[in-house]
């Protein structure tokens, strides 16, 4: 494997006791007691819901246990801040992306010099496939994609969730591979899998019973004669087994002080340094002396001083990447491109079409037809923000969750989609009004009239598209986005004050009307464009009675409405930060409250007390 940059030292990670409790009050992790050595390729296996992704989280420091400790070189993991690596099932790569520019992307984010990216590139055998589409990548290439990414930083532990599964055994091998050759170089890779040949191929394999006991932990070979069987197959059926009968089953590592000296002195599971992941090479009856106290320490002290250089850019920093990286998201999606631009102009078209020309015309107005030509501009600018917005986040959620763990900053995210979209919607709204008053259907009127329709229809857009935003950081994939489509736009076509007058609604309509950006759009330029005095003075009898129907709608200065809409967006674009910091944590909380744990008579852990 070529090495760019320093070989790290891995890190040695420590768990005593460990458990983990999910809501319901069930013990998804019970009794863990683990010890992984630096250097070592570390397999973790169990069946399906044994609760294997939980422990890698709990490895990693993710995830708080509910009881026992995580030590990661002898201090808690969010105190030791040990560079690491973490791929999760999800993608964590932007399939619109070239492989390439993806990766110095990310690189920028993390704070690391995007020059990395060509050595990563050879180190993970995609060199040439570096200009290729992220999403044309077969799945094996995928999953090395997700590993470049975290090597960008040069971790010195890394957690993989399932990086084999789906690929085919010979895909799986060389992976494992790769994994092996990362570990002789220095890092601690942990896995989960559920192939017994990745397990054969590990320096040290931990098992979990299907309820989420700790069956015990050894070299390949150690747990093979531990459960009396050939392969891990066999293995996999007597976890199985004897998860029923806790007593019987075979002795587990034994617990040490995770505080105390480092395991290098313990009798955990040993193992000489993995040689090109061949657990042959492994030690079944030594010690696991690889690494001395000293250069521990001075590997943690270096990876303190890389995790503090790799910061990443400021808030204006990422702002600008990310905006950057939006863009070309974008542009490079080329049917998702044409939908945006080509949706605005054939609304535009149809609303050229649905109404006559001169409704406008002082001396032969059609006020009703008026009142329906703002409405539904006002409806338009809306409609065009809230379906941009809507699939901007939960189609790249997975990528999120991840990058919100390394350097990501909500405030800059968030504005980074508003700088791209805003500027397109405003164009999109000013073609609008254009073609309408190109068209006869808006009236005759001068720059101060049009400036003030246009901001109107802005901020209308603006609103749109941050409670899209709203909603797409709600949902968890498109599908759901687009269910949530009518839902957001009934209420702002019946309670917006423009087909039922808001005197003339019943009270609740009227509270509800208060909610609805559209009713502030509808007023504000009702106002812009002298509603009132065309209605009072022109030449229609119709124009008075819809006046009195009307009330004061259209009596307030533009920019009052204006100020509710800004309002409106900054609420929405809070409400929409406040939810990805709940989704997507910088750091995982317990998957139950400390007050349920105590309720429930759990011990919690010093670290889910500390580190909150
Ligand atoms: N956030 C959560 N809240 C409640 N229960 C959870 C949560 N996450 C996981 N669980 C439960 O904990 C158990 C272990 O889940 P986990 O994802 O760790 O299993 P796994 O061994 O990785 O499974 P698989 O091999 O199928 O991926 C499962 O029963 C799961 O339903």
């Amino acid at each position: 494997m070529t090495q760019t940059g320093q070989a790290p030292d891995g890190a040695r990670i420590h768990v005593t006791g460990a458990g983990l409790r999910v809501r319901g009050g069930r013990e998804a992790l019970r009794d863990v007691t683990l010890d992984i050595a630096p250097r070592q390729l570390t397999g973790i296996a169990g069946g399906s819901g044994a609760g294997k992704s939980l422990l890698l989280e709990l490895l990693a420091g993710l995830r708080l246990p509910s009881t026992g400790l995580v030590r990661h070189d002898g201090q808690e993991p969010a105190r030791a801040a040990i560079p690491s690596g973490f791929v999760p099932q999800d993608d964590i790569v932007h399939r619109g992306l070239g492989l390439r520019r993806s990766l110095e992307y990310a690189a920028r984010l993390r704070g690391a010099d995007p020059r990395i990216v060509e050595g990563v590139l050879l180190e993970l055998g995609l060199a040439d496939r570096a200009d290729q589409s992220v999403a044309t990548l077969s799945g094996g290439e995928r999953k090395r994609a997700g590993i470049a990414v975290e090597l960008l930083t040069r971790p010195r532990v890394l957690f993989l969730d399932e990086p084999t599964s789906g690929l085919d055994p010979a895909t799986g091998e060389r992976l494992m591979d790769t994994l092996g050759e990362l570990a002789a170089t220095g890092v601690t890779v942990v896995l989960t899998t559920h192939s017994p040949a990745d397990l054969a191929r590990c320096d040290l394999v931990a098992f979990l019973t299907p309820d989420g006991e700790f069956a015990g932990s050894g070299t390949p070979d150690q747990m093979l004669r531990r459960f009396d069987a050939r392969t891990f197959t066999e293995v996999y059926a007597a976890v199985a087994v004897n998860s029923t009968e806790p007593a019987e089953l075979p002795a587990t590592t034994p617990p040490a002080d995770p505080d105390g000296p480092s395991s290098a002195t313990t009798p955990m599971v040993s193992a000489t340094p993995a040689t090109a992941g061949h657990p042959s090479a492994t030690s079944v009856e030594g010690p696991a002396p690889r690494e001395t106290d000293a250069s521990q320490r001075e590997g943690a002290e270096r990876g303190k001083q890389a995790g503090r250089s790799r910061l990443g850019p400021g808030a204006v920093g990422q702002w600008l990447l990310l905006t950057r990286r939006g863009g070309e998201l974008l542009v490079r999606d080329r049917l998702s491109a044409a939908i945006m631009v080509g949706s605005p102009l054939m609304i535009v078209a149809m609303f050229a079409l649905l109404f006559r020309p001169g409704v406008f015309d002082p001396g032969l107005p059609s006020p009703s037809s008026t009142a329906m030509v703002l409405f539904w501009i006002a409806f338009g600018a809306f409609f065009f923000g809230l379906a941009y917005g809507l699939l901007q986040i939960c189609g790249e959620l997975g990528v999120v969750r991840r990058e919100r763990l390394t350097t990501l900053r909500l405030g800059p995210y968030l504005a980074s989609k508003v700088t791209l979209l805003l500027p397109v919607l405003a164009l999109a709204d000013a073609l609008l009004l254009l073609v309408l008053r190109a068209g006869d259907r808006l009236p005759d009127a001068g720059l101060d009239v049009y400036g003030s329709l246009f901001v109107t229809t802005a901020l209308a857009s603006a609103a749109g598209l941050t409670l899209g935003l709203l909603t797409s950081a709600a949902v968890s994939d498109p599908g759901q986005a687009a269910l949530m489509l009518p839902l957001l736009c009934f209420p702002q076509v019946l309670f917006s004050g423009a087909f039922v007058p808001v005197p003339l609604m019943a009270g609740a309509g009227q509270w509800l009307s208060v909610a609805m950006t559209n009713r502030w759009a509808f007023e504000a330029l009702g106002a812009g464009a002298d509603l009132e005095g065309l209605w009072a003075r022109g030449a229609s009898p119709l124009g008075p009675p819809l006046l009195a129907s009307y009330g004061d709608s259209f009596a307030h200065a533009p920019w009052t409405r204006w100020l509710i809409l800004v309002g409106f967006s900054v609420f929405f674009v809070l409400v929409a930060g406040w939810l990805l910091n709940r989704r997507c944590p910088t750091v995982r909380r317990p998957l139950v409250s400390r007050r349920q744990q105590v309720s429930r008579g759990a011990r919690p852990s010093a670290e889910g007390t500390r580190s909150r």
